[in-house]
């Protein structure tokens, strides 16, 4: 294996390497050249405008200091594998340190006893101040050093850890005042030190005044209780909890016996299947999580969902997007008072503004149903006119009435956070991710133009026009899609709006209008309608939105944006396997392009490996060399069947250690082995490590299915069923989702869609089970089902340019060399055309046809539709029979015939030359044996050339092909049956 130590990794001139200081301080806001808000790069420039006044020796002391804290933070961050990405502005090693040093001082002398006039000086205030529970401190403060090094914006976490130190600090000197023999501060500091100190004293004697047993009950209870607030332990947690501890300390935990002594956890090493499943433990399961030393189970989690979403946003919309539509109104909105309708009302009469406010005509019969939203500028703007209004003050007055919308601005420029301080790989391999700066950031997203104006104008003419009463109330601005928002007035029908889906299509001259009733979330009809003005989704700003940045998972990938202009971000783990249909051009490779960067961009070759099938030979030819793939890429359908079949073999491997380790998800499985606590049977020499997950991508899932579609269907059903908890990941790409590629079984098992514009609705239906799909306008524009979620969401896909894959890639192979397994889609020996072919393949070919589609093996059939002689049907007829077609001869009677009509194409293409496919290989290989075992059996052998001869002399008599038939029929199912299908 290639290894690399190197701390400034090619391709990576900003020398970004693990050290805190390094990555601290890349100015990457000046690299793009773009304003970086308040980055960590802005913070670091207004550090250094600060600096230079400060005293050298101070910045000296605290530079020095800071230092120390890394390397002692960066550390015990490497402890365990619990501790992500660190981003240098989320650090707190300098206050850490600082609890540490204290801790380390305080124990010298109240745990060491060491002396001197300081030692003796600061131990009399400590000890003076808290008796006894000065020896608790140092342990206190360690873990408050350790909680800073390690979860320092965990704020809650640690407030609420130092809060019950506090409590814990109290009650304990209370406690020991007691204790200690309730000294009063009249006998001297030196009876408090011997108790609870002076807090001790101050916290116990009051309430010893009543009876001493009261400072004993209360402490005692707020002891427990801080001991709880410490742990973060519900009250109604503390048996389970307790009983887990009894069975961690009785050493109910981890003793592996049964191991299977194989090296399966690596995908570079030799797979050797792991042996059957032994006796299942329970040793890390849910149960024992915390007990176990793991950080809890990091499988399933209940509400999984793929999507990682702006949940506060989500909650914002949904708590206030049910009337008015959160995103889309703003603040200054609010509904019109009486008065502002008469005066409206009025101008109106006098003809002084005209708009298409058709709702608001009535707000005199029914002020408080028909009520629009209005801003201040609608009075001014003349919005509830009923009067035809011209066509440019109607957008004025429209635009007025929709307010400007809050889009998501694009993310700062600053770097996608690093995961952790090096990512190491096994052995002594340093790799860094690659820069987030590769992917550059793409325009500035528009919240509203001249085109969204009109548009609005023409929706509120055309529901003038027809009457109804509803108003546009907002819109949201996509990438590629407006959202107009339509509200209601009681009593209208939805119908009234969904039946105009064609006048307004008309209206805004655009065929691709797409009518949502409701907007999930929100009591108002969305009408979809594309930009005059798309802007394209750059992947780098999908990869450095919040939203990705909320995780640091290595198979989180960069969508694209929806409609109302949030950042789409999704876990491919999570999905837990993709179909990704379209029609050509509409944006699949593109898709799968982004998908795979967003993964080189975030993913170690540890921890993500890849299988790529591209049967085109030229979508995915790019990532040809990146180390995390664990076979060049498959351009042959066939091997990629074979492919498949690796993947059920790697899978069930994976099975067997996860039964065998007793663990339900490779999660838990690798972060046992991260903790140690998975040990190979003794005397194995296997050295366990976690496996990675592994992302299967099939660029064109209808070429395999034209080679192969049984055994393609079979491995894909297997490992859409089972893979999951593996942590195997399939995505299927296919321009043809038609019934016989993506099968019910396939669809059946793969849940999450993204759905391109597809040629028709029957297209559609295959992808998402709803129509949709075909309104889409192409170019990247989908429909996105991911798991779990009961709506399509419209998204523009991440955009990423050839320039910028080339850059992730010379990055990630200018580290490591792709180590290829062998094993996966072996190169088989180019199949030469056998020599007794000769001159005879094209009549060969045709004579396969006829026996496979007739299903019929007679030589005089051969004889008669060929046109050849007798000699030379019998040729074929042998020929066939050495090639796995046709049984052996039966005497008079027809010859079985073995490939069924499917499997013609492949049996062809065989022996034409080209690689048998699996099947066929082992269609024959079946075949053979069962002609030996024949042979062996009936003792025929060389009864055969004589049986034949015979066969093709009976032949003769089958000129008219009549009978046989139905003795064929059967033989052929026999034989069909034995080769195991
Ligand atoms: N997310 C996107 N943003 C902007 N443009 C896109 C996007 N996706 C696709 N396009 C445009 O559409 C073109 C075709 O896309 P792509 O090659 O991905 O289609 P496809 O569905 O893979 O087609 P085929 O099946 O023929 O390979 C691209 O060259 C690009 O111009």
């Amino acid at each position: 294996m290639a290894t690399r130590t190197s701390s400034a990794p090619r391709g990576n001139p900003s020398g970004k390497s693990g050290s805190p200081s390094a990555r601290g301080s890349r100015p990457a806001a000046s690299k793009t050249g773009k304003p970086s808000g308040t980055t960590a790069t802005a913070r670091t420039r207004q550090l250094a405008a600060v600096e230079p006044k400060q005293p050298w020796l101070v910045r000296v002391v605290a530079g020095a200091w800071l230092g120390v804290g890394h390397v002692v933070g960066a550390g015990i961050r490497r402890i365990g594998s619990d501790v992500s990405d660190l981003a240098p502005e989320d650090r707190r090693d300098g206050a850490a340190l600082f609890n540490f040093g204290l801790g380390v001082f305080i124990a010298t002398f109240a745990w060491w006893g060491f002396q001197g006039w300081f030692p003796d000086m600061v131990y009399g205030i400590v000890n003076g101040t808290f008796g006894w529970m000065s020896l608790l401190l140092p342990l206190m403060l360690f873990v408050c050093a350790v909680r800073l090094f390690r979860q320092p914006v965990d704020g809650r976490g640690n407030n609420r850890i130092g809060i019950g130190f506090l409590i814990m600090t109290l009650a304990g000197s209370g406690l020991a005042h007691i204790i200690g023999g309730e000294p009063t501060v009249a006998e001297g500091f030196d009876g408090l030190r011997h108790a609870g100190g002076m807090l001790g004293y101050l916290a116990a004697a009051p309430l010893a005044a009543i009876h001493s047993a009261v400072p004993v009950a209360v402490y005692s209870l707020l002891a427990f209780t801080s001991l709880l607030i410490v742990t973060a332990t519900p009250f109604g947690a503390i048996p389970g909890r307790l009983r887990g501890a009894y069975e961690h300390l009785m050493g109910i935990d981890l003793q592996d016996d049964d191991g299977d002594g194989h090296d399966r956890s690596y995908l570079y090493e030799s797979d050797t299947p792991a042996p059957a499943k032994k006796k299942r433990r329970r040793l890390f399961g849910k149960d024992h999580d915390d007990d176990a030393g793991l950080e809890g189970y990091v499988g399933d989690e209940a509400f999984e969902r793929a999507l990682i979403a702006d949940e506060e946003a989500e909650a914002a919309r949904s708590a206030g997007g049910a009337k008015t539509g959160s995103r889309t109104v703003a603040p200054g909105v609010r509904r019109p008072t009486q008065a502002e309708i008469a005066v409206e009302k009025i101008k109106a009469a006098q003809g002084l503004g005209s708009t298409a406010g058709g709702a608001g005509a009535s707000p005199g019969e029914n002020a408080t149903e028909a009520i629009p939203l209005v801003t201040p500028g609608m009075v001014a703007a003349g919005s509830l006119n009923p009067a035809a209004p011209a066509p440019g003050a109607a957008a004025v007055a429209a635009a007025a009435r929709v307010p400007s919308n809050p889009v998501t601005p694009a993310p700062p420029p600053t770097p996608i956070p690093q995961r952790t301080e090096q990512l190491s790989l096994a052995g002594d391999v340093t790799y860094t991710l690659p820069p987030s700066d590769v992917l550059t950031p793409g325009s500035v997203p528009k919240e509203r133009t001249e085109a969204n104006d009109a548009i609005v104008a023409s929706l509120t003419e055309t529901l003038n026009q027809f009457n109804v009463d509803a108003q546009v109330t907002g819109f949201s601005r996509g990438p590629t899609v407006t959202r107009y928002e339509i509200e209601l007035s009681p009593g209208t029908k939805v119908e009234r709006v969904t039946a105009l889906s064609k006048n307004i299509s008309y209206a805004v001259a655009s065929s691709d209008v797409r009518i949502l009733s409701p907007i999930p979330g929100k009591s108002a009809i969305g009408i979809e309608i594309p930009n005059t003005d798309r802007e394209t989704v750059s992947l780098g700003d999908v990869l450095r939105s919040q939203n990705a940045r909320r995780t640091d998972h290595p198979m989180v990938m960069g969508v694209g944006k929806d409609v109302e202009g949030g950042y789409v971000v999704a876990n491919l783990a999570k999905m837990p396997h993709l179909l990704v249909a379209g029609a050509t051009g509409a944006g699949k490779s593109s898709f799968v392009n982004s998908m795979i960067t967003s993964i080189l961009m975030r993913a170690t070759p540890d921890e993500v490996r890849m299988v790529m099938v591209d049967p085109k030979r030229v979508e995915l030819t790019a990532y040809e060399g990146v180390p995390h793939l664990i076979t060049p890429i498959i351009t042959n359908p066939k091997k990629a069947a074979e492919a498949l079949q690796w993947v059920v073999r790697e899978m069930d491997a994976r099975y067997d250690d996860l039964a065998n380790y007793g663990f339900k998800h490779i999660d838990d499985f690798n972060k046992a082995v991260r903790a140690g606590k998975v040990i190979p049977p003794e005397g194995s020499k296997r050295v366990i490590r976690p496996y990675p997950y592994l992302l299967v991508i099939v660029d064109e899932l209808a070429d395999l299915m034209m080679v192969a579609p049984r055994d393609v269907e079979d491995s894909i059903v297997r490992i859409t069923q089972l893979a999951r908890a593996a942590g195997i990941h399939l995505v299927l790409a296919t321009q043809r989702p038609s019934v016989d590629v993506v099968t019910g079984l396939i669809k059946a098992n793969v849940p999450s869609r993204m759905a391109f514009a597809t040629s028709s609705v029957t297209d559609s239906r295959v992808v998402l089970d709803q129509p949709g799909a075909e309104k889409l306008i192409g170019q990247g524009d989908a429909l996105f089902l991911p798991m779990g979620a009961s709506k399509a969401m419209r998204v523009q896909g991440a955009w990423v340019t050839e320039s910028e894959i080339h850059r992730v890639v010379e990055h990630v192979k200018g580290q490591l060399k792709a180590v290829y397994r062998d094993d996966v889609a072996p190169e088989a020996p180019k199949k030469q055309i056998d020599d007794d072919i000769g001159d005879d393949l094209e009549v060969l070919l045709q004579a396969t046809e006829l026996v496979v589609t007739t299903q019929f093996g007679s030589t005089s059939m051969l004889q008669r539709k060929l046109r050849v002689g007798f000699a030379k049907a019998g040729r074929l007829m042998d020929l066939l029979e050495s090639r796995g077609v046709v049984g052996p001869s039966e005497g008079s009677k027809a010859r079985d015939v073995l490939v069924k009509p499917d499997d013609l194409a492949t049996v062809l293409a065989a022996m034409k030359g080209m690689e048998l496919p699996a099947t066929a290989d082992a269609q024959t290989a079946a075949l053979s044996d069962n002609a030996n075992a024949n042979i062996a059996q009936g003792g025929y052998a060389e009864d055969l050339v004589a049986a034949d001869l015979n066969n093709r002399t009976q032949a003769i008599d089958y000129n008219d092909g009549a009978d046989g038939g139905s003795e064929d029929e059967d033989g052929s199912e026999d034989a069909w049956s034995l080769t195991g299908r």
